[in-house]
């Protein structure tokens, strides 16, 4: 892979401080030029959140970060610098002119980009010496962590440039992708602008507000878009027979009075011939059933995350979700009879998620502790431990764990889980869970835990109320018959 040594940023707001970020977070050196009398101050925030961020994104090593150097004048900046990246406000004289000065101080071999939103390259090379070495590098915000970049060329970029380009964005952690004909705005916001005219005027003639435009794109086919973009979703959509149905169905639809912006293209069979083959080889041979597999898969693991957003409170669809399941726990999952306490209580079933799993291609540790921690949710339930109790201030908090991994779990798998007492009284409530592969009833895992019961305000474990106690009292006792299960009170390292 070829690396960018040192990188160079003229302009240092809301894009600069972002490729900024992105390149620091990389470990490459950055001078920056930026006349701004708050810049630095501006880009240590951006940092700040950037390296926040990737705290939370990835455990993976980085290299040490790189040395930020903010320069007097653009000439020291660009000095020695292999990629020069222009972020200076959306004009072309004021970008021209930057851009000239970058020639003419920089090394003869840097590459030189700029982060326009929609300038055509052609346009912003007129003046420069070298103007073979400057293309268009766009990039969407956050650049610390969205990882497109379209790569365009004018018509005086040379290929060895637009290849040198893509080559190096990888090893910083971005896509590139090259935009075959410089056009202005590119391919990306020309859909946004398309997207945001339309939604100007929906706004305009009072059909919805913005909440509800923003909900009805993040609700629905924001997410979807998050895994699999326009095409290869309406091949989803046009069911088994797939593109060129969806083609046959939806085009006509097109000449209808459904936007706006009704310069429609026609949708010829040469058309509808090119869009149909480049989604079979976008396809890749995988079949409409595998796709929406795919499809399905990815988007459980972008609703789960939501569920976690916003400091746990869930966010958008992910609080919906949160709240539905919520509203389920508090409705029992609908009929039930009774739990039978004459033996280990069976209280999760559920299926291995596809982002429970890992390289080994089995479900991960942590997600273990998940389904035991879920287990032991259920119970607490089970003796009136519930949302509303834990609001008023009480809970039960674990203090010790001790999981043995027996078999394993694959994606999709059927598992449930088991709960036994083993002892408890005021305070104390000790427990073994099992993890069962549903199919074969196997034991896959198993999980000893204690909890104390815990008054949360206080910080300290107090006596549980009669109110529990009345309901826990029953399970402990008829446990009590039952065999100490094989491996409790194992520790590691023990021989069997
Ligand atoms: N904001 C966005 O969402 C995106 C913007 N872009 C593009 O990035 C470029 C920069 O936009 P923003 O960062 O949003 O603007 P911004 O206004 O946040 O930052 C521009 C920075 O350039 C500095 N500046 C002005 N004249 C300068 C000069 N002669 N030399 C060096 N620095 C100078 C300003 O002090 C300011 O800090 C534009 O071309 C824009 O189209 C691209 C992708 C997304
Ligand atoms: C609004 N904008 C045209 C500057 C947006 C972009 O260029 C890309 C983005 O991040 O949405």
């Amino acid at each position: 892979m070829t690396k960018i040594n040192k990188a160079a940023c003229i302009g240092g707001g809301v894009i600069g401080g972002g490729w900024i970020a992105r390149f620091l977070l990389a470990g490459i050196d950055v001078d920056v030029y930026d006349p701004h009398p708050e810049a630095s101050r501006i880009v240590g925030e951006v940092l700040d959140n950037a390296e926040k961020a990737y705290a939370m994104l990835t455990g993976a090593p980085l290299p040490p970060r790189g040395k930020l150097t903010f320069r007097e004048t653009l000439e020291a900046a660009v000095a020695g610098a292999d990629w020069i990246q222009e972020s200076v406000p959306e004009r072309l004289d004021l970008k021209r002119n930057v851009l000239t000065q970058i020639d003419a101080a920089a090394r003869p071999d840097a590459l030189i980009g700029s982060s326009t939103s929609g300038l055509l390259p052609t346009d912003l090379q007129r003046d420069m010496r070298h103007p073979e070495r400057l293309f268009v590098a766009h990039p969407y915000n956050p650049v610390y962590l969205l990882p497109l970049v379209e790569i365009v060329g004018g018509e005086k970029t040379s290929a060895a440039t637009i290849q040198a380009a893509m080559d190096r964005l990888p090893p910083i952690g971005m896509k590139g992708v090259h935009i075959a004909k410089e056009i202005e705005a590119f391919v990306g916001d020309r859909l946004l602008e398309a997207l945001w005219r339309e939604a100007l005027w929906l706004i305009k003639d009072d059909i919805c507000t913005v909440e509800t435009l923003d909900d009805v794109i993040r609700y629905s086919f924001g997410l979807r878009w998050a895994q699999m973009g326009l095409f290869q979703t309406y091949r989803i959509a046009g069911g088994e027979a797939g593109m060129r149905h969806f083609l046959a169905q939806f085009g006509p639809a097109l000449q209808w009075n459904w936007t706006k912006l009704m310069d429609v293209v026609d949708l010829d069979d040469a058309l509808v011939e090119k869009i149909g083959q480049q989604s079979d080889e976008q396809a890749n041979g995988l079949s409409i059933r595998e796709l929406e597999r795919i499809r399905d898969e990815n988007l459980v693991g972008i609703l789960q995350s939501l569920k976690g957003g916003h400091g746990g409170k869930g966010w958008g669809a992910g609080k919906l979700l949160k709240d539905f399941e919520q509203s389920l726990w508090a409705a029992g999952g609908g009929e039930k009879t009774p739990p039978d306490v004459a033996r280990p209580l069976r209280l999760i079933d559920t299926k291995v998620s596809p982002a429970w799993v890992d390289y080994n291609g089995h479900m991960t540790e942590h997600r273990y502790l998940q389904v035991f921690g879920d287990t032991s949710d259920a119970l607490l339930r089970l003796i009136g431990v519930d949302f509303d109790y834990v609001e008023r201030g009480h809970s039960y908090y674990t203090v010790e764990t001790h999981i043995r991994h027996i078999g394993e779990a694959k994606l999709g798998q059927a598992i449930h889980s088991t709960c036994q007492v083993l002892a408890s009284d005021e305070k104390r409530l000790h427990v073994f869970h099992r993890l069962h592969d549903t199919a074969s009833g196997d034991v896959i895992a198993t999980a000893e835990h204690m909890l104390l019961h815990v008054d949360a305000k206080a910080g300290k474990a107090v006596a549980a109320p009669e109110e529990v106690l009345v309901r826990l009292r029953p399970i402990a006792a008829a446990h009590a018959a039952l065999p100490m299960p094989e491996g409790a009170g194992r520790h590691v390292g023990q021989k069997r």
